[in-house]
């Protein structure tokens, strides 16, 4: 395990993602401190930390939701720091909300066209093909017309990330997806992951059910307070002293 901030690569080349000293205040709430990060194209993050560490607010600062205070944000060699939530969708950024939002009114289909032609500038016919494709793939197929505000919590999840994957991300944004499923379900969600994530996606996933988690991620990075406390080789960061002893509050 690498302890505290993480290292720079300087091949941008070889990053989807480049987090440099981002840092995020809310009024005298200091809630991202000088994190830096790099995601390399493929790879699978974990982001794990107590309530409140500032893991989604992270997420709302790369995917330009939340302005940073300093910082800047490379994405694919790019800087995105200043750039607006749709560009950064337009540029491969998907991400889904921990508290899931469909618009429940439509379909779970219109839901996804919603995200196909507009995040992922397809046309109408191509956006059904693809919408029609990922329900499949998730297991939503027989869902297509059911109106969002109808599904089970498996099923909003599911299609939480449907939406994104609609929007063709080259770069997936998870919050806390696998909260509240069965045993079963999260086995089933930890295969969809890896089968998106197969297909060449990068993917950084925030989530306290870590079981999931490790059995999906090549590197784990811990939040607390706002900063980086440590990264590395998953299993071996999660099992070190000071994330036990300060995440899970267990004395090593
Ligand atoms: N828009 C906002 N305005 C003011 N405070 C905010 C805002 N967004 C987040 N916060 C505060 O920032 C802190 C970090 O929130 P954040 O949601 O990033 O934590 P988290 O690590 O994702 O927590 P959890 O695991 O509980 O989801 C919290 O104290 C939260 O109340």
């Amino acid at each position: 395990m690498r302890p505290v901030c993480c290292t720079h690569m300087t091949d941008t080349s070889q990053n989807i993602l480049e987090v440099r000293n981002l840092s995020k205040s809310y009024g005298a709430l200091q809630v991202t401190n000088n994190v830096s990060m790099t995601l390399k194209h493929g790879e699978a993050l974990g982001i794990i930390g107590p309530n409140g560490a500032g893991k989604s607010t992270l997420f709302n600062l790369i995917a330009g939701t939340q302005p940073v205070n300093e910082g800047q944000i490379i994405l694919s060699g790019q800087d995105v720091t200043k750039s607006t939530p749709a560009l950064r969708c337009r540029m491969g950024v998907g991400r889904t909300y921990q508290i899931p939002k469909p618009f429940n009114g439509m379909t779970v289909l219109e839901n996804l066209l919603v995200a196909a032609t507009n995040g992922g500038a397809l046309s109408l016919p191509d956006a059904t093909d693809k919408s029609l494709e990922i329900l499949e793939d998730l297991g939503l197929g027989d869902l297509a017309d059911v109106p969002a505000s109808q599904l089970r919590l498996l099923d909003r999840k599911r299609l939480e990330m449907a939406r994104a994957l609609a929007t063709e991300p080259s770069l997936l944004l998870l919050d806390e997806i696998a909260g509240g499923l069965t045993e079963d379900e999260c086995e089933t969600l930890v295969q969809t992951i890896n089968n998106i994530r197969a297909s060449g996606t990068s993917i950084i996933w925030i989530e306290h059910v870590v079981h999931a988690l490790l059995a999906v991620v090549d590197r784990l990075v811990v939040i607390n307070f706002g900063a980086v406390l440590a990264e590395g080789d998953p299993q071996e960061t999660f099992n070190s002293k000071d994330v036990q002893e300060i995440y899970l509050g267990i004395e090593a």
